[in-house]
């Protein structure tokens, strides 16, 4: 599992270290780390450290301290090393010993910007060590022109020094201009601001480095299952197991105008380990569901039992919706977990049950949000992603599953988790029926037993009130995985994510037996 802190969190850990005097020696773990990571990506590319080049971007704080020692160290190792000082004044120890190392010094200032832009953009690699954790709002004047100019000129490696300046360490937010960075360098632990878009999609691959200061962690504001989670808790069938106990999906999804996404969600939940799919809807939709999966049940009347459910995606019509309508209220009259998506959000309760898991888009966010008088638009969540699905989990009661680059899944007990396998390819029609019906297999499946604590969840150590939330991380997960594997680089349809499920599960399962 990966922790992420906010800056403040991260900052209130270094204190006693700080209050002890050991500051300096904190700052030099960074650099070295730092410096580290920039050797083994020029040596990833085949580049020899001697001749090679490198600029710090340099502000007047800590973060820029850490860049210009680390700078120092790669001069002293044979690069061609040369700061920019962005606020005319620097870390004073940094700066010192950047010279002695034998750096050149250029100082930002009102006219030219640009001119350095020029002569920093063939550099081998650009350090960005002008804001980190200090950081208020984000760069403006001579320092932003210089972001924007070198942008344009796309330097080959880009480097963020703790996490690329502008990125507000806390949230995600991101206050343009940016450097994109190709490899973010996190000391003591990875900031939340890197695992929430938009901030993730800055920062580029993230390695956190140790500096002493990690025993004094706090409880993490976000966290990531890895590869090695998600497959320790994946629902895997003992001996006895039979369809029913498995795990039933009831499946209310579709209609005339949309019949592709029951289609896709049913398949999808079929393959992604439920025992049994039940689908409620039109005959005409149900002809095509059963053409696709047979294997399904159509339900025309009164559905037979069922663990959990799935609503929403593709439903259209008074029928259908009526239909959503009865199945929600029955769930909740029930306990029983409900997947809830698209269509079907606009018919939730004032608060949702703790085990529903709500599945939106930043559109169809913002109006839940709005049901509440949150007054947002599609542009403030997708702008503040990390802030509003914690709203939203605590405000309907229920897991909120932000879909994005960067999926957010926040529990209403205040828990969040992130998750990021898929690829672009993957912003594709029917992309969400197929998470949906993934997720609901998933919640049926853990419905029986999932989470009591003999399961695998309490194993994990995943707190009771987390539980939900992590099975949803699963869900997103394994949509992601199985998604980057349909496309390996290229176009997919969502059919060929429902594809590439199956083997994503005995890929898990051939990792946990490892
Ligand atoms: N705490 C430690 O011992 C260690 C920290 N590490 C590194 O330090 C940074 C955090 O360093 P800090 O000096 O606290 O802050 P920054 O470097 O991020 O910012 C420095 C100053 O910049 C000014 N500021 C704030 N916002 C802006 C802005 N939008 N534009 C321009 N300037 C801005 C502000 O100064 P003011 O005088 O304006 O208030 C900041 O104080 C952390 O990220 C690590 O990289 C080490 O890693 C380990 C030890
Ligand atoms: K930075």
């Amino acid at each position: 599992m990966i922790s992420a802190f906010t800056g403040t969190q991260i900052r209130a850990a270094e204190q006693p270290l700080l209050d002890a005097g050991e500051g300096a020696v904190l700052m030099q773990r960074a650099a070295h780390g730092l410096a580290n990571a920039v050797v083994n990506e020029l040596r990833s590319e085949g580049r020899r450290l001697y001749g090679s080049s490198v600029t710090v971007l340099a502000g007047k704080g800590n973060n820029g301290g850490d860049g210009l020692f680390a700078a120092a160290i790669l001069a002293r190792r044979g690069m061609r090393t040369t700061a920019v000082l962005t606020a005319g004044s620097a870390h004073p120890g940094a700066l010192g010993a950047f010279g002695a190392a034998g750096g050149r010094i250029h100082v930002l200032d009102e006219n030219n910007a640009e001119e350095l832009a020029v002569l920093i953009a063939g550099d081998d690699v650009v350090i960005d060590a002008i804001l980190g954790t200090g950081a208020r709002g984000g760069l403006g004047g001579p320092a932003a022109e210089l972001i924007v100019a070198l942008q344009e000129l796309k330097p080959k490696v880009v480097v963020a020094c703790d996490v690329p300046s502008g990125v507000d360490a806390d949230t995600g937010e991101v206050h343009w201009p940016v450097l994109t960075a190709r490899l973010t360098v996190a000391f003591g632990a990875v900031k939340a601001g890197l695992m929430a878009d938009p901030g993730e999609g800055c920062a580029g691959r993230v390695l956190p480095v140790p500096i002493g200061m990690e025993d004094s962690l706090p409880l993490p504001a976000l966290r990531r299952l890895s590869v090695r989670d998600v497959a320790a808790v994946l629902p895997n069938p003992g001996r006895r197991v039979h369809k029913y106990t498995r795990g039933v999906l009831g499946i209310v999804a579709g209609s005339e105008r949309y019949t592709g996404a029951a289609a896709l969600s049913v398949e999808a939940a079929s393959v992604a380990g439920a025992g049994m799919v039940r689908y409620l809807g039109p005959e005409t939709v149900a002809r095509q569901v059963l053409e696709r999966t047979p294997e399904a049940i159509w339900e025309p009347g009164e559905p037979g039992r069922v663990q959990a459910w799935l609503l929403g995606p593709g439903l259209n019509g008074t029928e259908q919706l009526q239909r959503a309508r009865d199945v929600l209220a029955a769930a909740s009259a029930a306990g029983q977990p409900a997947v809830v998506d698209a269509g079907a959000l606009e018919l939730l309760p004032e608060r949702c049950p703790p085990h529903w898991i709500l599945t939106p888009h930043a559109g169809e966010l913002a109006a839940l949000l709005g049901r509440g008088e949150v007054c947002v638009t599609r542009e403030d969540v997708e702008s503040r992603t990390l802030h509003f699905v914690r709203l939203a989990a605590e405000h309907t009661g229920a897991v909120v599953l932000l879909k994005g680059a960067t999926t957010l899944i926040a529990s209403p007990s205040g828990a969040v988790f992130s998750q990021s396998e898929g690829c672009p390819w993957m912003s594709t029609a029917g992309s969400g029926d197929v998470l949906g019906g993934i997720l609901g297999a998933l919640a049926a499946t853990y419905a029986e037993s999932g989470m009591d604590d003999d399961g695998p969840f309490a194993a994990q150590g995943i707190e009771p009130a987390e539980r939900w939330a992590a099975a949803a991380a699963v869900g997103a997960s394994i949509h992601g995985m199985a998604g980057s594997a349909a496309s390996a680089g290229g176009p997919l349809t969502a059919s060929d994510i429902v594809r590439a499920v199956p083997g994503v599960y005995r890929a898990l399962m051939e990792h946990r037996t490892r």
